[in-house]
């Protein structure tokens, strides 16, 4: 359930991983591409997880149509604004949206840099036209390797004033974080925040990497965590904040089933969780029905939900004046 008085945030909402179909569609015949269907149903099974997919990365398989097609800036500018379109839909008061400008930018032969430019341009119009707050997370895509992500992050920090963090998603078992490690001392150089998909596709141990070795404060997904009661204290008393992703879990095959998803016992355990979507689009899912549907099944009361709506707020990367304009909007509605 969804608390209109507190402010309703996605922290854990890839961009490009948020690509309409019909918007796909529409693209692949701008630049006259060979796409595997020519009408939304058929191209649905090709660029949504129909049925659960056996591992992380047969999931990231079905990204690849949506940034296939970014044949020039103008198209990254569009799926930008769409982004914003999509959270407004929502009801979202605030999300940090996300995104790797290499995988945006390769298909196509485009600069990474410029994929930068477009998706701040995007967002920052459609944010101000539609009311809705935004931030940019830059993304390393791990599995495309430690050069490449070097030249992907040198187009993020390029833009570091339009950031508020960056992240390393991808491959986590083919590529560890330990090689990511100069990575973010300039991350953190550039006083950037740190946040981290770690503990999905491995263990406990790829968390502590993340917090220890890479300065994350906060984590994507963090699954798990649940297997190692040090680390749950840690992340409680450290106040590292977890980015739970409660249909993607299951997408991925990470969580068998939503009744065994740790995040009730991370809430239980005192520690900064909340819910968001990972993948809206290539999910078929959004942030209301993650609250109003999935919460439940995961075993989340509706304090529970409160909780999680209140977590994010704590662990979203904004000021103390900007969470509290957040919390001062929701309390007066209605
Ligand atoms: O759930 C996830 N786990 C790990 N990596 C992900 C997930 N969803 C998307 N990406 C990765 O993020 C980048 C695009 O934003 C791509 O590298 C994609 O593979
Ligand atoms: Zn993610």
């Amino acid at each position: 359930m969804i608390n209109p008085n507190l402010p309703l945030l996605d922290l854990h909402r890839h961009l490009d991983g948020n690509v309409r179909a019909t918007t796909i569609l529409e693209l692949g015949r701008q630049f006259n591409l060979a796409l595997p269907a020519s009408d939304v149903e058929g191209l649905r099974p090709h660029v949504q997880v129909m049925d659960n997919a056996p591992d992380l990365m047969s999931f990231l398989a079905k990204l690849d149509w949506g940034v296939k097609v970014l044949g020039d800036y103008d198209a990254c500018r569009r799926i930008a604004i769409e982004n914003v379109e999509d959270a407004k839909a929502q009801g979202i008061d605030y999300t940090e949206l996300r995104f790797s400008p290499y995988y945006m930018a390769m298909n196509h032969n485009l600069h990474p840099q410029g994929v930068v430019e477009a998706v701040v341009d995007g967002i920052k119009s459609a944010s101000r036209a539609l009311g809705v707050k935004v931030n940019l997370i830059g993304i390393m895509s791990r599995t495309f390797g430690v050069e490449k992500c070097i030249a992907e992050l040198d187009a993020i920090l390029a833009h570091k004033e339009d950031m508020v963090a960056v992240d390393l998603a991808g491959d986590e078992i083919g590529f560890p974080g330990e090689w990511f490690e100069p990575h973010f001392k300039r991350v953190r150089d550039a006083y950037l925040g740190v946040t981290v998909h770690a503990g999905e596709a491995k263990g406990a141990e790829s968390i502590w990497q993340a917090i220890e070795q890479l300065g994350a404060t906060r984590i994507g997904h963090g699954v798990n965590a649940i297997h190692d009661p040090k680390l749950m204290d840690f992340l409680r008393d450290k106040r590292i904040g977890i980015e739970s992703c409660l249909t993607s879990n299951i997408q991925t095959s990470t969580v068998k089933t939503l009744d065994s998803h740790p995040l009730k016992r991370f809430l239980d355990h005192d520690i900064l969780a909340c819910i968001n979507t990972d993948d809206p689009a290539v999910e078929g899912i959004e942030l209301r029905h993650e609250f109003e549907n999935v919460a439940a099944l995961a075993g989340l009361s509706a304090s529970d939900c409160d909780k999680a709506q209140r977590n994010a707020l704590e662990i979203a990367f904004l000021s103390a004046d900007e969470k509290q304009a957040l919390l001062t909007l929701a309390s007066a509605r209605r």
